[in-house]
């Protein structure tokens, strides 16, 4: 085997609820993942050593200065736990080809690892017997990051625990996004922890989150109208705090006619939800000559999870 590309999309969250702060530091949460059409690419390339390099996708205005490429590299982190587990020497080179936002809210170094995870599988398990599974694959991307498995999975799904146990969500049709980056990335602890700040100021205690019945019923039937108006993260507070000038970013989507904005998870990328493939197109021309994002899209979703190409 010489070399193995996987292809592997960013998210939305459609909803997160955040619940009460668990013992060990995370929070209880039901969190609707929506797979959108911006992908990042690692190729992983047997080598002497475990190594990592980072560059941006043609077009995509990505901080990769802010992406390490030591160990740290979460596709690293995937590569050695599936060498662990195969009792194989992590010997790879990993090039990752990045579109989606760093620190933007979109999951892009979770998606990374979830395409490191499948390239290191499919380059040392035996592809006739193998010994990891699919499930083996979603436990060991559990325990890398929360939002891991989702990046395995892709589609639509909603995820409780920590957001690693999920469970697919039916949606019909096609969802046409705008998605507006920013300069600057938001820390994604951070952002959890002014959530907390904010509800103790208020006097607020976390309610445990329960799916949106509005929410699945828009999915079900495919209907953009009413998806939009159940767009919900109970992070958004928190992020707007972080960084006050969403809130001219998302206003301009809504003025726009965006029929739902929302802060994608920890931000600080917004998400619009569009009538229509045209829809989103001028939408986010309009985004870009508004000056209220550093970069503006359009996308679509649901698509799949991490893909061998
Ligand atoms: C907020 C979300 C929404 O999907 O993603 P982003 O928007 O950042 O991409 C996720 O919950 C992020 O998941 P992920 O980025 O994988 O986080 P992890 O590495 O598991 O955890 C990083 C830190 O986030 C906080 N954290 C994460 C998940 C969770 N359920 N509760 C938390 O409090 C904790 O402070 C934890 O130490
Ligand atoms: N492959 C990777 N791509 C992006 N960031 C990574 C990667 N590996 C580790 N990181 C670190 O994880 C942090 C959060 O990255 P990212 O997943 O892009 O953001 P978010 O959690 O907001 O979706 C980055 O600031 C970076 O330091």
């Amino acid at each position: 085997m010489t070399a193995v590309t996987v292809r592997v999309p960013a998210k939305v969250n459609l909803q997160l609820g955040v619940g009460p702060l668990r013992d060990d530091g995370y929070h209880d949460l039901v969190n609707v993942f929506h797979a959108v059409s911006l992908f990042d690419e690692v190729t992983a390339v047997p080598a002497d050593r475990l190594s990592v390099t980072v560059e941006a996708a043609p077009d995509a205005r990505v901080a990769i200065e802010a992406v390490p490429t030591t160990g740290d590299n979460l596709a690293a982190r995937a590569a050695r736990l599936v060498a662990e587990r195969l009792g194989v020497e992590p010997l790879v080179g990993l090039r990752i080809r990045k579109a989606i936002p760093v620190a933007g809210g979109m999951a892009g170094g979770s998606a990374d690892a979830a395409a490191a995870l499948v390239a290191c599988a499919r380059l040392w398990d035996d592809p006739d017997t193998p010994r990891l599974s699919r499930d083996d694959l979603m436990e060991m991307g559990g325990a890398i990051g929360s939002d891991v498995p989702f990046a395995l999975l892709g589609g639509t799904a909603i995820g409780v625990g920590r957001g690693e146990r999920l469970t697919p969500v039916p949606a019909s049709g096609t969802f046409h996004w705008v998605f507006a980056t920013a300069d600057g990335g938001l820390s994604t602890p951070a952002v959890y922890a002014e959530c907390d700040r904010l509800r103790e100021e208020r006097g607020e205690r976390a309610p445990w989150p329960r799916a949106s019945e509005e929410l699945m019923a828009a999915l079900a039937d495919g209907d953009a109208k009413a998806l939009g108006a159940a767009l919900h993260n109970d992070l958004q507070p928190a992020a707007l705090t972080l960084r006050p000038s969403l809130r001219d970013t998302l206003a301009a989507g809504r003025d726009r006619g965006a029929l739902g904005a929302l802060v994608s998870g920890s931000g600080p990328t917004c998400a619009f939800l569009a009538e229509s493939g045209n829809h989103a197109a001028d939408l986010a021309a309009a985004l870009n000559g508004a000056d209220v994002a550093e970069q503006a899209f359009a996308a679509h979703g649901p698509v799949p999870g991490a893909t061998l190409l």
